[in-house]
């Protein structure tokens, strides 16, 4: 059983420092049965309250929330039917796994062999059925954060709202868990709403992500979407690493290519789809790290190596164009196989890319 979700006009006013501010601003969203969607974005964008008012913790300024289509706006946090996994996933030490995760069902009154069937089924989920007689702190991080998900589905909530839940885990296990989370989440086939500020978990996990910025939705769309067609400068820097060229669009030809100039040199790019410029507006030009090319010509502007850093697998250039008044630095990320070439510091080169890497967007 999944649902879908829809947020009208969600806003959330609070009072900081004697001043009103919208913590959330008329968000509108549409999840649909089934889905993992994802709000990214920095701390103090709001992701939190979203969730929160979803939940029911919250309430609404002004909107309203609906569940497959009732309105839930006004119903109390504990008759909404969902579940709810924290960062902070505290078991109760004491208590077996087993009688951790019947917890939820005793309070509700349900003991017994039908409780006990349905605690089996949500330690199997989790893949945690042979643990069940240990206590927590017998298990490691990883598997404690799936009996905290084990005693959320074994109530089998409509929707999963999910904050954070990996951020106390080391780096190696938050891998580990995302893909177990997405597997988890699949087989049941839940829909999920999982807030992070972490990009590459947003985009690993999601079918879709809601970029958030100081409390509205920046852009939408699935992890491609974002990546390849940002909406705004925030977007395009927030999601992956970008290089923003700041020029002026000339004029779009007839195979739907801008043609943008930068500091007196043309360079070709898509227009973004999104949020694309106005002929004859200064505008933005995003191209990834990993899509500029050294020497190529095709496409390409003269720009000097000030930096050079070896990562291992990639050799990370920094550049920044000759004499020229955008005084930034921009970021050529090249794969470092056998028989790359090294250049020096200090080297001037054509940077040039792929027309269809580099996309145009207002800002
Ligand atoms: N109860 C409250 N009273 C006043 N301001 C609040 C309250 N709760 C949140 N805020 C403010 O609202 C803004 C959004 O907070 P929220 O927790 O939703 O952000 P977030 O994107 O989840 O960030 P983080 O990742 O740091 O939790 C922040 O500026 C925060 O300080």
């Amino acid at each position: 059983m999944s649902v879908s979700l829809t947020l009208k006009n969600i806003s959330r006013r609070y009072v900081k420092d004697n001043e009103e501010f919208m913590a959330v601003n008329n968000v509108n969203l549409e999840v649909n049965p089934g889905e993992f969607l994802t709000f990214l974005g920095p701390s103090g964008c709001g992701k939190t309250t979203t969730l929160r008012m979803i939940a029911g913790f919250e309430t609404p300024t002004s909107g309203q929330i609906l569940m497959d289509g009732v309105d839930i706006t006004h119903v109390p946090a504990n008759e909404r039917g969902l579940g709810f996994v924290f960062q902070n996933y505290a078991l109760f030490p004491h208590m077996k796994i087993f009688d951790n995760v019947a917890y939820g069902l005793k309070i509700r009154g349900e003991t017994g062999a039908s409780a006990a069937k349905k605690v089996r089924e949500a330690l199997d989920m989790v893949g945690l059925s042979k643990e069940e007689q240990r206590y927590p702190n017998q298990l490691s991080g990883g598997q404690q954060q799936r009996v905290a998900l084990a005693r959320v589905l074994v109530l089998r909530p409509k929707l999963l709202l999910m904050d954070e839940p990996l951020s106390n885990l080391d780096a190696k296990l938050r891998l580990h868990m995302r893909t177990e989370i997405r597997r988890i989440q699949k087989d049941i086939g839940i829909t999920c709403l999982y807030v992070t500020h972490d990009q590459k978990e947003a985009l690993t996990m999601s079918d879709r992500i809601m970029v958030m910025n100081r409390g509205h939705i920046d852009q939408l769309g699935t992890p491609m979407k974002l990546y390849e067609d940002p909406a705004t400068p925030f977007v395009a820097d927030f999601i992956g690493q970008a290089n923003l060229i700041r020029g002026k669009l000339q004029s779009v030809d007839e195979q739907g290519l801008g043609h943008f100039v930068v500091d007196g040199q043309m360079l070709r790019a898509r227009m973004g789809q999104q949020n694309p410029p106005a002929v004859g507006e200064e505008a933005l030009l995003v191209v990834r790290p990993e899509n500029l090319r050294m020497n190529e010509k095709d496409n390409g502007i003269e720009m000097r190596i000030v930096n050079r850093l070896f990562e291992g697998d990639r050799i990370d250039y920094h550049v920044v164009l000759e004499g020229s008044k955008q005084e930034k630095t921009f970021s050529m990320s090249v794969p470092f196989l056998p028989g790359t070439e090294i250049i020096d510091i200090d080297t001037s080169v054509n940077v040039s890319f792929n027309p269809q890497a580099g996309v145009l967007i207002k800002g």
